[in-house]
């Protein structure tokens, strides 16, 4: 099966572009979680694998951000690890690694993330040039998701630049992107930051059938509707992402993660007007 097609599948059969987001933080998770006597990358697992049970039926993807894996030291592999293999198969796995790098260094990163844990996708970062994508780019069923227009302030600094001709280096990262996928097997998504809705037809515009991992609705304060009207005319399918305010939903009480179910579920709802375009 095809990345686009599972994609499809997912969004299809879930009625839902919500990817939830695993940034497990132990300063925000429950109490009924932090307080026992496991240790940290035990209390990360139990808390991730609640979520998911909770927000399977509302969501087409799960986007485990690595640098809170990472952040509990070696155990933290074999956390991110546990929690791949919970996730159910349908599901798209996102990896959000925003790795790139020189080629030889970068063949390791395609060969961890795609051949050793066995994601769908990365998140790729596009500075050190368009080369460093290529190891991972032969394979129809992953896919890549490239910043292109990210959700943070910073975006201003280098991607809403604008080059020599007026274009944004955002708008020349679509262009190229757009070029590569037409020789390339591995598909090719941007990731485009909600927080920046305004902004983004004139990107996406220069790759329409991109699929899109959209991060920044929630804490950051990028707008659904917004979205939706600048989604209008794409036609590669697009994953909405929320991390936070899905899943520390819950407060402290014994029930935290019927909070979670619930914030899913009105993601599920307030982005259908986006799904059904797609299903
Ligand atoms: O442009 C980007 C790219 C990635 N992210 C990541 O998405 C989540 C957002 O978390 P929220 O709690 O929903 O704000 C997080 O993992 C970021 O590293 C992004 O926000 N913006």
């Amino acid at each position: 099966m095809t990345f686009n097609e599972k994609l499809k599948a997912a969004v299809q059969t879930a009625d839902s572009t919500l990817c939830v987001g695993l940034d497990p933080n132990l300063d925000l998770m429950p109490n009924p979680i932090t307080s026992s006597e496991q240790s940290d990358s035990q209390k990360v697992e139990q808390f991730l694998k609640k979520v998911i049970d909770v927000t399977e039926e509302h969501c087409a993807a799960y986007k485990p951000n690595l640098g809170f894996f990472e952040a509990l030291g070696a155990s933290g592999w074999d956390t991110f690890e546990a929690i791949l293999n919970y996730i159910p198969d349908d599901k798209i796995i996102i990896a959000d690694a925003k790795r790139g790098d020189i080629s030889s260094t970068a063949e390791h990163y395609a060969k961890a993330f795609f051949k050793k844990f066995e994601v769908d996708a990365v998140t790729l970062n596009p500075l050190m040039g368009f080369e460093t994508l290529e190891p991972f780019l032969d394979d129809v069923s992953k896919g890549i998701y490239v910043l292109t227009l990210t959700s943070n302030p910073g975006a201003k600094d280098i991607l809403l630049k604008k080059l020599a001709g007026g274009q944004t280096i955002s708008g020349f990262i679509a262009k190229e992107l757009n070029r590569k996928q037409k020789d390339n097997k591995t598909s090719i998504g941007m990731v485009m930051g909600a927080t920046k809705a305004n902004k983004l037809e004139p990107v996406i515009n220069k790759f329409p059938t991109s699929p899109l991992l959209i991060p920044g609705v929630g804490k950051q304060g990028g707008s659904i509707k917004a979205l939706s009207k600048s989604l209008e005319q794409h036609s590669g399918t697009p994953l909405i992402n929320s991390s936070r305010s899905i899943i520390y939903a819950g407060n402290n009480e014994i029930n935290w993660h019927r909070q979670v179910a619930e914030a899913a579920k009105n993601y599920q709802l307030r982005l259908a007007p986006i799904t059904q375009r797609y299903v």
